[in-house]
């Protein structure tokens, strides 16, 4: 067995308590061993965790990684402006190469911020697996379907590409990617696509993942077609299990939250992107009140403009009281459990956690910044004072991918020359 020892930091553990402690990892089998101050053995690797917290590595659990290529190329424009005017028509002129490119990026981008596994929807999956397997990182990935605007033909051969794609990933990365069915929302896909293609993931029990109740125009149209809430007409299709999770659930009723506590599903909260596209302010307290399992998300560098869920989580807390009236609302202790162990089990990986037996997905954070000076509560920082760049050290799965803030497991200057390339040319086809 080969080991890895991080010693000499602080630990966060499950509970929020912070100790003193080493970390002991089997590298071969990628999970943690022992979490202790008595740990004696002679470690084939370290890491120097002084002055530094260990931690475990942030789950992104809603993301279109390729979409770095897109960062900064439309901004100031709400959700339906946004799609239809300036990313869906950029999105038509992405290859495969492309979207290797913008993962690798997006992934590079999660390394070095802290995060060590994510949910990913898009398109030309095996591109995005690929990169995975390359970068190490642990990910739920699916292929986005959209029905509208396209002949029977071509949504049914959607749909099938993205059951076949949640079928055949199904473990790659010796098991760190896993997969889902991904239509992309409750207005994007038609109601007989969705009734068949679900029932189909089920027959496999393939997950489901999609966007819901993001806007009030998307949300509107469904109450006035339907004269029933989006949740509930999910729920009808067979979209609200235990496994599946949702993006956004900006605009939630009472019952829609009932809905989502009783049968298990998870909602991943995406607050820069809803505040960014105006979509409005999710009732994260109540749904945490309710017992929803909540996840912290930063959708596409399109619409946030970064993959930092440091900043997600400052975020999450800002407009958690601002949507309450209420400053004890969405606090330090919830956000960071929701942008660890809440993600996790959102998205259905094992991850988001220190402690024995636990996969050995974690980072150490550097706590010698002026920034993060006095450290009268680790875990406040952590809400509210870190940032991604405050990262010393990223494993994943027992490996190193990042140590003293160089990335191992990618060229890094390598992959930030192709990205700019790729996006330069991408745009110019778009234009
Ligand atoms: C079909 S693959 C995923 C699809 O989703 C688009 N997208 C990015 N951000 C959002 C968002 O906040 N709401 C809805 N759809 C979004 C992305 O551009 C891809 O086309
Ligand atoms: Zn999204």
């Amino acid at each position: 067995m080969s080991t890895l020892l991080i010693e000499g930091g602080q630990v966060l553990l499950p509970d929020m308590r912070v100790v003193e402690a080493d970390v002991l990892v089997d590298a071969d089998e990628g999970g943690i061993l022992d979490v202790g101050t008595d740990i004696e053995v002679d470690a084939d690797e370290t890491l120097d965790a002084s002055g530094g917290l260990v931690m475990p590595g942030l789950v992104n659990a809603h993301c279109h990684a390729a979409m770095t290529l897109l960062r900064g190329y439309a901004d100031d424009k709400p959700l339906d402006a946004w799609l239809q005017e300036d990313i869906w028509p950029a999105e038509a002129e992405l290859t495969a190469e492309d979207i290797h490119v913008g993962t690798e990026l997006g992934l590079l981008e999660m390394i070095k911020s802290g995060t060590t596994a994510f949910a990913d929807m898009y398109f030309d999956v095996p591109e995005v697996v690929d990169a995975i397997d390359e970068a190490g990182l642990r990910a739920r990935v699916g292929h986005g379907v959209v029905t509208v605007a396209k002949d029977d033909e071509g949504a049914q051969a959607d749909i099938d590409e993205s059951l076949d794609i949640a079928r055949e990933f199904d473990g790659a990365a010796d098991g760190r990617v896993t997969t889902a069915y991904m239509p992309h929302s409750l207005t994007t896909v038609g109601e007989s696509y969705l009734r068949e293609s679900v029932a189909e993931a089920r027959e496999d029990d393939i997950p489901v993942h999609f966007h819901a109740n993001e806007t009030t125009d998307e949300v509107d149209p469904i109450v006035d077609e339907r004269d029933e809430r989006p949740l509930e007409y999910a729920d009808d299709l067979g979209m609200l299990t235990h496994e599946d999770f949702v993006a956004h659930g900006v605009h939630v009723d009472g019952a829609e939250i009932d809905l989502l506590a009783t049968r298990g599903t998870g909602v991943v909260h995406c607050p820069a992107s809803n505040m960014k596209l105006a979509s409005g302010m999710a009732p994260v307290q109540r749904m945490l009140d309710a017992g929803v399992t909540v996840g912290l998300g930063t959708d596409g560098a399109a619409s946030n403009n970064d993959l930092d869920m440091f900043d997600e989580m400052r975020d999450a807390a800002m407009l958690g009281k601002l949507a309450t009236g209420n400053a004890s609302a969405v606090d330090a202790e919830s956000v960071v459990q929701m942008a660890t162990q809440g993600s996790a089990d959102a998205i259905g990986v094992q991850s988001g956690v220190v402690e024995p037996g636990a996969n050995a997905d974690l980072v150490v954070l550097d706590l010698d910044s002026p920034h993060l000076t006095p450290a009268h509560d680790l875990v406040s920082h952590l809400a509210y004072a870190a940032r991604g760049s405050d990262v010393r050290h990223t494993v994943c799965d027992g490996q190193v991918l990042m140590r003293d803030r160089e990335v191992l497991t990618m060229d890094e200057s390598a992959v930030l020359t192709r990205a700019r390339d790729h996006a330069t040319a991408l745009v110019e086809r778009a234009e």
